[in-house]
């Protein structure tokens, strides 16, 4: 069995040709989803992620780059490849009302795509797969569920719907957009849950998208975080690295935003990263060089705003950590140099070839 991710993004761009102009929504995003794993795409609203998303369960084409699923270019698909990526993979809306027909009963939700593929036989088969699929998303008992419409149901329950019609399908990938967003906190945690069973229990691979970092932190804390920016990703790692020690300059303003509960933290956060400006640059018109340059605490004029910063790898979590900034990137190889000399400094002290007075005079 081949080792390629069960999802890969390569180059990834979606320009929209708009009457202001072509509108890059996604600007080469390269990512990866392993079998099992979740990677949580986050940054404020606008900045690519929807786009992004529904590029990767092909629901739109990209204008350039390359959606891979199991190794393989969706435009290389075969008909029939194409039929079972599309079973494998799973796209939960953000809204849960909007996502389900009003005139079908859950049921009959449950069983449309079931019957369509041929995977039950009969009236009673369908009807046994649905009740063990609202099992699944803790709909229970099934019963008090089956014969229900959409408008008979909260929110959560809508959305855990939507869940157990995409599990219908044994999907190797899930990709939820902002799918929590709309739920209560409780009803949202309790969801959150569920998902995490899924991905435990059934090794489902989950693309997340959200604004919310807590609830990246919350759903991804054994995955990995990508936070885009303006079409863009500017840093990607471990979600413990990414939250516990965010490295590019936007990152750690997104942190410091969240709510923390600890006042001195909170000010803490605020105080050490103040946005030099609170408006976001039309895609339209992106600034030159790094496109956060105008609202960057760390804008240095003549470095940040001449060449774009590429998405490198700083070396740290095994080389899973990348960051796009030219003063993270400036900083570190700094500090790398700094350890290289006093590494040379130790070995020269500790050279046993040489007497310590030779040592020193080398
Ligand atoms: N079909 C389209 N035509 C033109 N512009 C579009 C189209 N779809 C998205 N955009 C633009 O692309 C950019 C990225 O949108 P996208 O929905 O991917 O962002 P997002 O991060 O998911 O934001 P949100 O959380 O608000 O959905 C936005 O500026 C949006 O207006």
């Amino acid at each position: 069995m081949s080792d390629a991710p069960l999802l890969r993004l390569r180059a990834l761009e979606q320009v929209f040709d708009t009457k202001k102009g072509p509108v890059a929504a996604v600007g080469g995003v390269d990512l990866e989803v392993k079998a099992g794993k979740v990677l949580c795409l986050v940054g404020e609203s606008g900045c690519g992620k929807t786009t992004t998303a529904r590029a990767a369960a092909g629901i739109t084409r990209p204008t350039a780059g390359a959606v891979e699923f199991r190794g393989k270019s969706l435009t290389d698909m075969t008909p029939g490849e194409k039929t079972a990526y599309r079973r494998a993979v799973q796209y939960i809306h953000q809204d849960p009302y909007a996502a389900l027909n009003p005139t079908r009963t859950v049921a009959s939700t449950l069983t449309a795509g079931l019957k369509r593929h041929g995977l039950v036989k009969n009236r009673t088969e369908a009807r046994a797969k649905a009740a063990e699929l609202l099992t699944l998303v803790d709909l229970t008992p099934p019963e008090s569920y089956l014969d229900s419409y959409p408008h008979q149901l909260s929110g959560g329950q809508r959305q855990r719907v939507n869940v157990a019609r995409s599990l219908a399908m044994n999907p190797e990938l899930l990709i939820c957009d902002e799918s929590t967003s709309m739920l209560d906190v409780s009803i949202r945690v309790s969801l959150l849950n569920t998902l995490g069973r899924l991905r435990d229990d059934l090794d489902v691979g989950f693309l997340f998208i959200t604004h919310d970092l807590a609830v990246a932190k919350y759903f991804a804390w054994d995955g990995e975080i990508a936070v885009m920016y303006l079409g863009k990703v500017v840093e990607h790692g471990p979600t413990p690295e990414v939250i516990g020690n965010p490295q590019h300059p936007y990152t750690k303003a997104l942190i410091g935003a969240v709510c923390e509960p600890d006042p001195d933290l909170a000010r803490a956060n605020r105080s050490s990263e103040q946005l030099r400006s609170a408006e976001i640059p039309s895609l339209t018109d992106l600034p030159a060089g790094c496109a956060f340059h105008p609202r960057c605490p760390a804008f240095e004029p003549g470095v940040c705003d001449s060449t774009e910063p590429a998405l490198e790898g700083t070396g740290a979590a095994g080389g899973r950590r990348r960051v796009a900034c030219h003063i993270v990137a400036r900083d570190q190889r700094r500090e790398s140099v700094q350890h290289a000399q006093s590494r040379d400094d130790r070995t020269l002290v500790l050279d046993p070839n040489k007497s310590p007075g030779a040592a020193w005079s080398a």
